[in-house]
């Protein structure tokens, strides 16, 4: 790397790094809306449709993002678990850098369930407001909400509207729909987006809030992605492109040239008040699909240009992380 060049000073700047990076996604969700089959289906390209329930398992895989080398840690949280037994779930909840929040659109309570486990997330990953005096929180970690088996249109019990709604009273980074069995793309661009919401939140940390709300959001489809995939933005020109917002950063995928906008676009965060902090947190999780939330905007620099993802992924390793997560 030539000592000058622009990646030499990105390095400088903290802002790259020649070490392969690993990202540890956690995928939440009650039981059988898909979580595993959609893991397993991110790895090997394959549909398989039944897996052990009680199995916990991390799942690793390396692949190529964005010109990226990275290293996935998937952590395949049982729904069942998930139900049984909550310290071992808040455990893994820190252990993780990014959260995959999935439903099933055939399964209301699955829907809702979303709302609690994103209280949990909030809970276990919250930091204290640089230079606020201790009342406020962040929380800094991507959270990916996902709606599975859009395959089985005549079961909907959850709209997408509903969804989109719930994407942005929960403040997650994004929003997809998806089938697990239909599409092996959509998979794809869950785990894509998790990547770079993940790399822009953990490179520019001090730069994505500033106090002013949010103005009415609304969601960018993003019709060449083959999904339904949305994105909160409240000022973006969108026509027939495919795009990516992250914070503040647009980045248009638009006939292989990419070009970056630093246009300022409105997303929103969940932080909770210090009597909510004070109260015991199981009892602040509902299932309800209500949670506290104070809309906040954020912003962000333009993160590094983007490529389409290469479909080159392998499974390593598989190891069950029950009982010991502990030691993460
Ligand atoms: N129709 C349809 N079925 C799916 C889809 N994805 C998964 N399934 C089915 O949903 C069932 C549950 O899938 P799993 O992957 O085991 O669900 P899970 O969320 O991991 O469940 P737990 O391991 O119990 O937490 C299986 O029968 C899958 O075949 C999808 O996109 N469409």
């Amino acid at each position: 790397m030539n000592a000058t060049s622009p990646k030499s000073s990105l390095v400088k700047l903290g802002l790259h790094t020649n070490k392969q990076k690993t990202l540890k996604v956690m995928v939440l969700g009650q039981s059988g809306v898909g979580k595993t089959a959609m893991v397993v289906r991110f790895i090997t390209r394959r549909f398989i449709g039944e897996y052990d329930p009680n199995l916990e398992k991390i799942y690793t895989c390396q692949t190529t993002l964005d010109k990226e080398q990275i290293q996935f840690d998937i952590l395949d949280a049982t729904g069942q678990l998930q139900e049984l037994d909550g310290v071992s779930l808040e455990s893994n909840i820190r252990w993780a850098d990014a959260f995959i929040l999935m439903y099933s659109i055939t399964d209301k309570c699955s829907f809702d369930e979303c709302s609690r486990l994103k209280f949990l997330i909030n809970y276990n990953k919250r930091r204290r407001k640089l230079g606020s005096a201790s009342k406020e929180y962040a929380l800094d970690i991507p959270v990916i909400l996902v709606g599975n088996k859009t395959d089985q249109p005549g079961d909907r019990m959850v709209s997408l509207e509903e969804g989109q709604r719930r994407f942005r009273e929960l403040s997650c980074a994004c929003f997809h729909e998806i089938s697990v069995r239909e599409s092996v793309d959509q998979v794809q661009n869950v785990f894509r987006d998790v990547f770079r919401f993940w790399r822009v939140f953990s490179k520019f940390p001090k730069l994505k809030r500033s106090t002013s709300d949010v103005a009415n959001t609304d969601g960018i489809l993003t019709p060449d992605l083959g999904s339904c995939s949305f994105y909160d933005a409240s000022s973006l020109g969108v026509g027939r492109h495919s795009f990516l917002v992250i914070g503040s950063a647009c980045l248009e995928e638009s006939n292989g040239d990419h070009t970056e906008s630093t246009d300022e676009i409105a997303s929103s965060s969940l932080s909770s008040s210090r009597s909510d902090i004070d109260a015991p947190f199981r009892s602040r999780a509902s299932t309800d699909g209500t949670l506290l939330s104070r809309p906040r905007r954020w912003r962000y620099p333009p993160p590094g240009c983007l490529l389409p993802h290469t479909n080159r992924v392998e499974r390593r390793m598989s190891i069950s992380t029950r009982g010991s997560n502990a030691s993460y």
